[in-house]
């Protein structure tokens, strides 16, 4: 795999910095390894293996016109009563897909984004809501409107995709670089908000010094009984 490397678990994220960590999430059987592993070597898996849990790292190369790195952790399928907290607090940012052939995959995704966001305590999520394998649109059983409808409601970005149609590989790897994007900006917000406040603590603290400097040379003249 060009630029990419499997990773052993979930902590074997070493070298962080700078790297977003993503965390695709579904039932089984909606096309979570099929999508990751389009994105990371271009094929397409045609079987149907069931994942335990894998990591990949992505960095692009050098040629790319942007600088970016990735921890994906691919997760074996779960529904909410195989939740896992540690996916929620692993990640940085979440790849929800459902299979539009598959109402029931739809249906699941809004108890798992609550769950994602019970672990974190937040209902703020950097996320994208993929619907799969819109190559088999005769066997549609989630329409475009719901998909969107569902995004919007979950503050993500709307995806209907094909991991197996090859002409769609810009879309795939759309998603995951918008994704990247995402997080940088949500970042670079987050950086700068603590960045303010601990400039505005300073602040206060030295007018605070200012003040009590002042308040014990008022003290002391009254004690010598000199005017301040
Ligand atoms: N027609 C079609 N089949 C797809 C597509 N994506 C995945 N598949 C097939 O769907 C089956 C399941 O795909 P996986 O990628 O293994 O699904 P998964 O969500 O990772 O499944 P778990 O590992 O069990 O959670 C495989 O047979 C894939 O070839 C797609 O876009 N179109």
């Amino acid at each position: 795999m060009n630029g990419t490397r499997l990773l052993r678990s979930p902590q074997g994220g070493d070298g962080r910095e700078g790297t977003c960590r993503v965390v695709v999430l579904g039932v089984p059987g909606v096309g979570k390894t099929a999508l990751t592993v389009r994105f990371l070597t271009k094929r397409f898996i045609g079987e149907y293996c069931p994942t335990l849990e894998s990591v990949y790292r992505y960095i692009s190369t050098p040629h790319d016109d942007d600088d970016i790195r990735l921890d994906i952790l691919d997760t074996a399928g779960q529904t909410a009563t195989e939740w896992k907290d540690s996916y929620a607090l692993w990640a940085d940012c979440f790849v929800f897909v459902y299979s539009i052939t598959e109402y029931s995959s739809f249906e699941e995704l809004s108890r798992l984004r609550r769950l994602v966001e019970s672990s974190r305590h937040s209902t703020t999520l950097t996320c994208a809501l993929v619907g799969n394998k819109n190559d088999l649109v005769y066997d549609r059983q989630v329409t475009v409107t719901q998909g969107r409808n569902l995004a919007a409601d979950m503050g993500a970005r709307f995806y209907e995709l094909s991991a197996c149609d090859w002409n769609q590989l810009p879309q795939v790897c759309q998603l995951f670089t918008d994704l990247h994007a995402s997080w940088r900006r949500a970042r670079g917000i987050r950086d700068s908000r603590q960045r303010k406040s601990s400039s505005s603590a300073k602040f206060k603290q030295a007018i605070q010094k200012v003040i009590s400097g002042k308040s014990s040379t008022l003290k002391r003249n009254s004690l010598t009984g000199l005017p301040s």
